[in-house]
């Protein structure tokens, strides 16, 4: 099929190109022109893991190309897809100008019939938004669909190639039979493509996120009660993970959760039902859960040093929001290290990829010297009278402990990812403070 996807951004250059190593004639559109330069000279712009290689591969066979040319990427294409942004604005609502201002070019640039498909996250209705606008400039036949999309970051390939389920919006036969075909080399194990009603599917995604969300708070606060009570939550995790009706997935405890999508759509989801006049309790909830929880760290640290973090350097190991990629938006390491630099603290920060994105997000605090970006996990650790731990990518998972103990002033680590056994640092005398598990100083006694 010919197919054109418009934003070229974490989910259009992933979609554009899965859809490509199918066998599809893919358009990748972006109107950030240097970000389409760079594409255009083999380099991608974001991390994810194994897409450089399948970029390498599509755009070498002819199958994927890249512009900034919407109108010829519409004319050639029977698929447009939109991908681009819908962040929140300030009353937490999904930003719409971006899907809409790419329905208005599709519009200007159809030649015959279309089918328009809205791979953004956004809010009921907004296939209804799409097709007034579209239909403002055209005379020829489109149809709209809803085709929210699950991938995760760091996982996205995979997630894409094999989907747990795809979700197909539409009303119209024809269009549902187009769709089932497009999708159909990515289901070949049996895996369900679920046609519904537009409504459904723009509500699916949103569902989705938020009762994932919801598993994750729910996981915080119970590793907080475990601190009070004297439990492990390590040990509560697995008890209740491996009921078939809980599962193991999306309940391991951390610092929040951050990313680019699960606070905005929690934030979105809740301001819909405000419209309707609906609150949406459990969810106002989780979202204050985790605003709590970003904190957290915060108060084991300030405790640990008696309130006293003035002139205090630590080490952080991890900036990104999760593992396998370079991705900061929301990520809970930026509140805390913002919060450690306010109490007084200067931070020694490393990421395997993230380095990038920390020059302009602490741009501030690398200039008034608060915070170093460190381009070697060891070398974050020199001066530091501690090491905080915020990311769990693998290279931290089996450090060397008996290094990480002679450099740091003081022997301690926070974690915020329970990378670590509290017995096991008992054992090599770190005193190590995970979440929802008791410390290391518990087995010391
Ligand atoms: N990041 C993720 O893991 C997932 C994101 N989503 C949703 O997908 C949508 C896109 O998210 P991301 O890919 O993360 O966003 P992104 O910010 O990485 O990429 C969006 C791209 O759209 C481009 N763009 C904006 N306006 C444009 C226009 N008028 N014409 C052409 N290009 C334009 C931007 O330059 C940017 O490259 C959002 O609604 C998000 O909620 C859904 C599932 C997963
Ligand atoms: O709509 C989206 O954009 C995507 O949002 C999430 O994907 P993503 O944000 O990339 O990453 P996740 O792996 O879901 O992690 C989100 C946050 O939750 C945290 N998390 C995740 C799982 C867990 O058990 N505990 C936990 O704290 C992570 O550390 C991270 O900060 C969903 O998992 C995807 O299905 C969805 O498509």
């Amino acid at each position: 099929m010919r197919i054109a996807v418009v934003g070229t951004g974490y989910v259009g250059l992933v979609a554009g190109t899965c859809f490509a190593d199918v066998g599809n004639d893919v358009i990748c559109v972006d109107n950030d022109v240097n970000k389409i330069e760079m594409l255009n000279n083999g380099k991608i712009p974001i991390y994810e893991p194994g897409l450089e290689e399948m970029v390498k591969r599509n755009v070498t066979q002819e199958r994927l190309v890249f512009t900034t040319d919407i109108k010829s990427a519409v004319e050639k294409s029977q698929i447009i897809f939109i991908a681009v942004g819908t962040p929140p604005k300030e009353d937490g609502s999904a930003d719409l100008q971006h899907v809409l201002a790419v329905a208005r070019e599709i519009g200007k640039h159809m030649n015959g019939p279309k089918i328009i498909v809205n791979k953004s996250t956004v809010p009921v209705g907004t296939a209804d938004k799409v097709r007034d606008e579209v239909k403002k400039h055209t005379h020829y036949d489109f149809s709209v669909v809803s085709n929210p999309e699950f991938l995760k970051e760091g996982a996205a390939i995979d997630d894409f190639l094999k989907p747990d389920r795809v979700v197909v919006g539409t009303d119209n036969e024809e269009t549902a039979e187009t769709m089932r075909n497009l999708y159909a080399p990515f289901v070949r194990t049996g895996k369900p493509i679920l046609i519904m009603d537009v409504r459904s599917a723009e509500l699916t995604k949103y569902a989705a996120n938020a009762m994932l969300a919801t598993k994750i708070s729910f996981i915080n606060e119970i590793a907080n009660l475990c601190e009070k009570v004297g439990a492990d939550v390590e040990m509560v995790r697995k008890g209740i993970g491996t009921d078939r009706r809980i599962g193991p997935y999306f309940i391991f405890p951390g610092t929040g959760y951050g990313g680019s999508c699960f606070p905005k759509d929690v934030k979105a989801i809740i301001r819909t039902a405000r419209e309707y006049g609906m609150e949406l309790k459990i969810l106002e909830a989780v979202e204050s859960v985790n605003n709590r929880q970003k904190t957290i760290l915060l108060d084991k640290i300030k405790n640990y040093f008696n309130n006293d973090l003035k002139g205090k350097v630590l080490a952080v190991w991890g900036l990104s929001f999760k593992p396998n990629t370079d991705d900061m938006r929301e990520a809970p390491a930026i509140s805390l290290i913002r919060a450690l630099v306010k109490e007084g603290a200067k931070i020694r920060a490393h990421d395997p990829e993230a380095l990038k994105e920390a020059e302009w997000r602490f741009e501030d605090l690398v200039k008034t010297k608060d915070v170093f970006l460190i381009k070697k996990r060891y070398e974050a650790l020199e001066g530091a009278d501690g090491l905080i731990i915020m990311t769990e990518w693998n290279e931290f998972r089996e450090p060397d402990f008996y290094l990480i103990k002679e450099m740091l002033k003081r022997s301690v680590i926070f974690d915020g990812r329970n990378l670590y056994d509290p017995k096991r640092m008992a054992k090599i005398s770190i005193d190590y403070f995970p979440i929802g598990r008791p410390s290391s100083l518990e087995y010391k006694k």
